[in-house]
């Protein structure tokens, strides 16, 4: 864990800098793995699953009574949790349907708006390093919410080559019965294109590691839309004298036991916060079952030390991290002047990983920086929205002429024609029409 201390902004860029690969160091990979799946389909599926999760497997699709007897393997607690995490979740999603927008821009001239489902969407659920099942509740509940009529969902086989039960459970409890056995960039490449086996579809969701993220980067290539990049966790805490240093300190090794390319940072206005954040960092550290992984990730993280709430504000939005806590007396001050971050936590009583699983926001957040442009997952990350207009012949009496005036600016005639031919019509039709004069 690096001190910065008061940094100038010469230091600032190597705050901002993430332990992730850049993109143009996992190209190549990608890049063959794509080829090879666009060609060979299953075979080359199969051939990556060997090389990069060490497993032979012969097929891919879970069978529907593989997903049901897996999923009754599931302990009775986790099923009651998952299914009140499910409830928020709905909940919190459902409030996102919006109305549709309609309005009569000029008179006779209606426009209105309306938002329909992405027929086929692919859900990536990570699993190299844990079976994320939450993310099975994070993607599958809005994706049928908005009403997408197919959804397919690939995640790595665990060791024995299977599916993990909780992953099972929590698909099936949101009506989910199309699970393939595939990971990492070989599980973009295949919905990318499709294969023998796995559906393409129009738009893959999901989080993963930086293959699974560099991956759906180069899925747009082909024309898939993607919901955004959304690699290793990242948190941002900022906090002055009234934060606590335990609950700091866990919310810090939350986010770092992910992954040893997880990254931390705690910006703090008080130094002696900073040094009880360190000491319990230690204390619980050593106690983690997943020690090492946080440790890495911890290695890569910094604690920062500024004096100003103002400062506090430029980092966060210079950094624009996946997760922000705030616990700052000041934390009106400091949520008014977020402009970049994914997911906000506010207070002491308000952890991540209450996001992460169960008070009902989504999980799958932009990380390195990316919540600059990019908004995580939400109910409408599951629409497009389409824009309808119904003029009358009154309504073309208004706007006609401007139109024509513009299309014949642009030297489009045709387009100018469709409007003249139907002014003349209205015309004729109606004597009275301020056109004749
Ligand atoms: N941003 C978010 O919203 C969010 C949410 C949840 C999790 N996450 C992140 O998701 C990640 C999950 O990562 P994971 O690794 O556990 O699971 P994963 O499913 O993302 O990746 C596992 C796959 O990576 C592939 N792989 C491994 N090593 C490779 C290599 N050298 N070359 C090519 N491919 C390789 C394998 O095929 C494997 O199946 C973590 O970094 C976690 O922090 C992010
Ligand atoms: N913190 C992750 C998003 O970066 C989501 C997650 C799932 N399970 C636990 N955590
Ligand atoms: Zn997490």
């Amino acid at each position: 864990m690096k001190v910065i201390r008061e940094p100038g902004k010469e230091q600032w860029e190597e705050i901002l800098a993430r332990p992730t690969q850049r993109f143009e160091q996992l190209e190549d990979t990608v890049r063959e793995i794509f080829k090879e799946v666009q060609q060979q389909g299953d075979r080359a599926v199969l051939k990556f699953t060997a090389k990069f999760d060490g497993l032979e497997l012969d097929h891919m699709k879970v069978p529907s009574d593989v997903i049901e007897s897996r999923a009754k393997d599931v302990p009775d607690a986790l099923k009651q949790a998952i299914e009140l995490a499910k409830s928020n979740i709905t909940k919190f999603h459902k409030a996102q349907i919006s109305e549709r927008v309609s309005v009569e821009t000029s008179p006779g001239v209606r426009c209105w708006q309306e938002k329909r489902p992405i027929e086929k969407v692919g859900l990536y659920i990570p699993g190299g390093s844990a079976p994320l099942f939450s993310t099975v509740l994070m993607l599958a509940i809005p994706a049928r919410i908005a009403g997408c009529k197919e959804i397919i969902l690939c995640t790595p086989p665990s060791r024995d080559g299977e599916i993990d039960p909780a992953i099972c459970y929590a698909a099936k409890s949101c009506g989910i019965d199309k699970i393939f056995k595939v990971g990492g960039i070989q599980a973009i490449a295949a919905m990318t294109f499709g294969t023998e086996t796995i559906p393409a579809v129009y738009k893959i969701f999901g989080p993963g590691n930086q293959y699974v993220t560099v991956a759906k980067q180069w899925a747009t290539r082909y024309g898939i839309a993607i919901d955004m990049p959304a690699g290793p966790s990242e948190l941002m805490v900022v906090a002055d004298e009234s934060a606590d240093a335990a609950f700091v300190a866990s919310d810090l090794l939350s986010q770092a036991e992910h992954g040893p390319d997880s990254q931390v940072i705690l910006v703090a206005t008080s130094e002696s916060l900073l040094s009880s954040v360190a000491g319990e960092l230690k204390e619980q550290l050593s106690l983690l079952p997943r020690k090492d992984i946080a440790e890495k990730a911890i290695s890569n993280s910094k604690f920062i030390y500024v004096t100003t709430e103002e400062q506090v504000a430029e980092l966060i939005n210079a950094y624009g991290p996946e997760h922000l806590i705030v616990c700052m007396e000041a934390e009106e001050f400091i949520v008014n002047r977020i402009i970049n971050a994914g997911s906000v936590f506010l207070g002491n009583y308000t952890p991540e990983s209450a996001g992460d699983y169960a008070s009902g926001t989504n999980h799958t957040l932009p990380t390195n920086g990316y919540a600059r442009q990019y908004s995580g997952v939400n109910l409408d990350s599951f629409t497009k929205s389409i824009t309808f207009q119904k003029i009358t012949a009154d309504g073309m009496e208004t706007i006609g002429s401007a139109i024509e005036i513009m299309a014949e600016a642009e030297g489009l005639q045709a387009h100018k024609n469709a409007v003249t031919l139907r002014l003349r019509e209205i015309a004729k039709n109606n004597p009275e029409s301020a056109l004749n004069n």
